[in-house]
């Protein structure tokens, strides 16, 4: 029946204000405008419609992308859409591309360590799309170690150039996005050797590709990496090898500014301003061939990794919501067993066990968009902090971003495969969404940090602030707390001894304070005003929901420590079922105000209008399988098996 709401029931239910709630959710009014007019336009558009995208080769598939960047490109140029308009229609057109690097990484890299003179040179040429650009930092042999970097910029004070070199098959790039066949520069990461001494790792501008017939220039070996994970959507991605034979590039190209802060400005209107305007020179190759390095900590060579990480926890928020907006309507869909009297049978969602699975995980994407709100904050401070020499809080900012990247991309690829579940059989279907959604996110675990080793760094910071806690430096910030905790205070540990030996306990720890960051940062969301009938009480049970969720799950460490009674934890759990009563009503109102389009979700299981039956029925027919009625292969397999002719049959 198309044109008929099946959920219509379930949103007569809810008992808040739906669009005062889509407003929170985006940010601000403004956000929400733009959000909503961006996405309208990317669904109406037959030049973005991404349906058949799992039927496609990977050739087919990646040429599809790229015709699909180029459209989104001259859409934008057409429609003379802002930064931020851009930014969100490459956000709804929802495909997995080189683009999500260009503008993710290179620019935002050369931004935050170019000088002056490269961000004029290069930025314009970025911006246009005249040049497009990648983020080549990882090698065959090292990822997470980027101080094993081997590949080599040798500075050459004859010719004014640096030499950048493969020694080994290991220091081949592997992985960078767009690099395999689109991408014509890179910021490339090498250990600088100046005078024959090595002067640590540092990023160049190296230009790839010829801007005339595209071809690889003199000494690059550059290719695709292979098929990935799920055969979906993240192939159209040309995720990269190279190979540097003696590549020459001018020693203007060493990225010299290295502070790669970009002033990330958030007016009251939460409109997004991303500036650079910093400039602190960490390191410096002077014609002469002398290497100059300022006091500024070293570590802000890795700042470009601090300001992706803190955009991929605003991300989990959006990959988290989908899933469940998909599985929580699906849920109200469908029904199974308890039919009275001929009656129809139970949704699914009244099940105390689905709410027990399904409810954490919406009331996860709404404390994940709130962290992720906190944590812009946070980068913007410590942005300005930075310009100001003001060093002290860059210890916490990575451990903010790293830990929360590292729970959040967790949670959000674990929840999203519990979506799948949720939904039964038809979860697995690729037209429910989810196989895909899954195959492109959960990279992100291991991409921008793989995210064990970001929690050892959140371990090591908690240890050195433990470690201090009897002196006069009194931790601030995220980490106050510990003054209160009594048995914190009464530790002298030192941060390398036992650190190895104890590390997997050290890492859960890690998860705890980092879990802690986000129930506090929901609180404080909720001491703000917030407008909208109803609004704030929804919220307040979802809060209650993560928390105390948390608390059941991880109870035997509550207990085990003494912080609750066994008393304690039978009471937070009926106060959890409780609230996912309260919830119920309100479930398929709260996965609307996230306001995906069907385009975006790309869900028959998740679609507006419930009708989920039909649209599946239809769906299969589609499939090239379906093209014909007796398969291709019939005479040569099937005929020789059923007719006993398979011993003389030409297999
Ligand atoms: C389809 C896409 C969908 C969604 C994406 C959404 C949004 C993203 C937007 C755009 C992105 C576009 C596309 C995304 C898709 C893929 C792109 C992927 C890109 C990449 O993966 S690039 C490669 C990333 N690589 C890493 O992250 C490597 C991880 N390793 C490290 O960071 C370091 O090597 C490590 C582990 C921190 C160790 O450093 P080191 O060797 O120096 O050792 P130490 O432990 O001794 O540390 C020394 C000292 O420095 C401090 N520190 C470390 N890092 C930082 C930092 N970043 N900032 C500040 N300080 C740092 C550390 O704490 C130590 O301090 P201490 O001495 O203890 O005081
Ligand atoms: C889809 C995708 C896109 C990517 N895009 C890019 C890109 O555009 N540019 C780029 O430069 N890179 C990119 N990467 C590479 C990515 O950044 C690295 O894969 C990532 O940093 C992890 O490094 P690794 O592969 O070396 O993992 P490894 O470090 O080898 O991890 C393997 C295992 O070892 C463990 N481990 C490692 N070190 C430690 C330790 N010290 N203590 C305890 N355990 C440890 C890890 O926890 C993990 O379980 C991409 C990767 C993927 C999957």
């Amino acid at each position: 029946m198309e044109g008929v709401d099946h959920l219509a029931h379930e949103r007569n239910k809810s008992e808040f204000d739906v669009d005062a709630m889509k407003i929170v959710w985006a940010g601000s009014p403004h956000a929400f405008v733009v959000s909503d007019r961006i996405s309208k336009l990317v669904a109406s558009d037959p030049g973005f419609r991404k349906d058949n995208r799992s039927t496609l080769s990977r050739k087919e598939l990646f040429k599809n992308t790229l015709r699909k960047a180029a459209y989104a490109w001259k859409t934008i140029i057409d429609l003379h859409l802002s930064e931020e308009e851009a930014a969100k229609l490459r956000f709804y057109v929802d495909e997995p591309a080189f683009t999500d690097v260009h503008w993710g990484m290179f620019i935002p890299a050369i931004k935050g360590q170019g000088t002056e003179e490269q961000q004029q040179k290069w930025l314009p040429l970025a911006y246009k799309m005249q040049i497009i650009g990648c983020y080549a930092q990882t090698e065959l042999g090292h990822g997470s170690n980027v101080q094993g970097l081997e590949t080599t910029a040798t500075f050459d004070p004859q010719t004014d150039e640096f030499i950048i070199h493969s020694p080994t098959l290991t220091s081949s790039k592997w992985w960078p996005g767009g690099l395999g066949k689109v991408a014509t520069h890179a910021i490339a990461y090498a250990l600088l050797i100046v005078g024959g001494r090595e002067q640590g790792v540092h990023g160049f501008i190296v230009q790839l590709r010829s801007l005339e017939d595209h071809s690889p220039l003199p000494g690059m070996t550059v290719g695709d990496i292979g098929m990935k994970f799920g055969n979906g959507a993240y192939n159209a991605m040309d995720n990269g090898v190279l190979r540097f034979d003696h590549v020459r590039i001018p020693r203007n190209q060493m990225l010299m500014r290295c502070a790669q802060y970009t002033c990330l400005c958030m007016p009251s209107d939460a409109k997004l301003i991303l500036e650079p305007c910093i400039l602190i020179r960490v390191s410096q190759v002077t014609c002469e061939g002398k290497y100059k390095q300022s006091d500024v900590p070293r570590q802000l060579v890795y700042g470009a990794m601090l300001y992706v990480r803190q955009t991929i926890v605003a991300d989990a928020s959006c990959a988290l919501s989908r899933a469940v907006c998909i599985a929580t309507r699906y849920s109200a869909v469908r029904r199974q067993f308890g039919s009275q009297n001929g009656g129809p049978e139970t949704q699914v969602i009244d099940y105390k066990t689905q709410q027990s699975r399904l409810f954490p995980l919406l009331a996860s994407a709404y404390a994940f968009r709130f962290v992720g709100e906190w944590l812009k904050w946070l980068y913007a401070d410590v942005t300005q902090r930075l310009q100001a020499n003001d060093f002290s809080t860059l210890p916490e900012a990575h451990a903010c971003t790293a830990g929360l990247k590292s729970l959040t991309t967790t949670a959000t690829a674990d929840g999203i495969e519990e979506c799948r579940k949720l939904c039964g059989g038809h979860g697995y279907l690729c037209s429910s969404g989810l196989p895909e959604l899954f195959a492109v996110y959960v990279p992100a675990c291991t991409y921008e940090g793989e995210n064990t080793v970001l929690l050892l760094q959140v371990a090591r910071f908690l240890m050195k602030t433990v470690s201090q806690l009897g002196s006069s430096k009194k931790p601030v910030g995220t980490i106050a707390y510990m003054t209160r905790v009594e048995h914190l205070m009464q530790c002298r540990c030192g941060v390398q001894r036992g650190f190895a030996e104890l590390s997997a306990d050290l890492v859960e720890a890690a998860v705890a304070h980092c879990q802690l960051l986000v129930v506090s940062k929901f609180i404080e969301k909720l001491q703000q005003e917030i407008p909208g009938k109803g609004v704030k009480q929804q919220l307040e049970v979802l809060c209650n929901i993560y928390a105390l969720f948390l608390l059941h799950k991880h109870q035997g460490d509550f207990l085990s420590t003494g912080c609750i009674t066994p008393k304690h934890a039978a009471l937070a759990n009926d106060e959890l079922r409780s609230l996912y009563s309260q919830v119920r009503p309100n479930a398929i109102a709260l996965v609307d105000a996230f306001n995906y389009t069907d385009h975006y979700l790309g869900s028959i299981l998740g679609c507006y209008d419930g009708n989920v039956y039909p649209k599946l029925y239809e769906a299969a027919w589609k499939d090239p399988l379906n093209e014909s009625v007796v398969p291709d292969g019939y005479h040569q397999y099937i005929r020789p098996l059923l007719k006993q002719e398979i011993r003389t049959a030409r297999l």
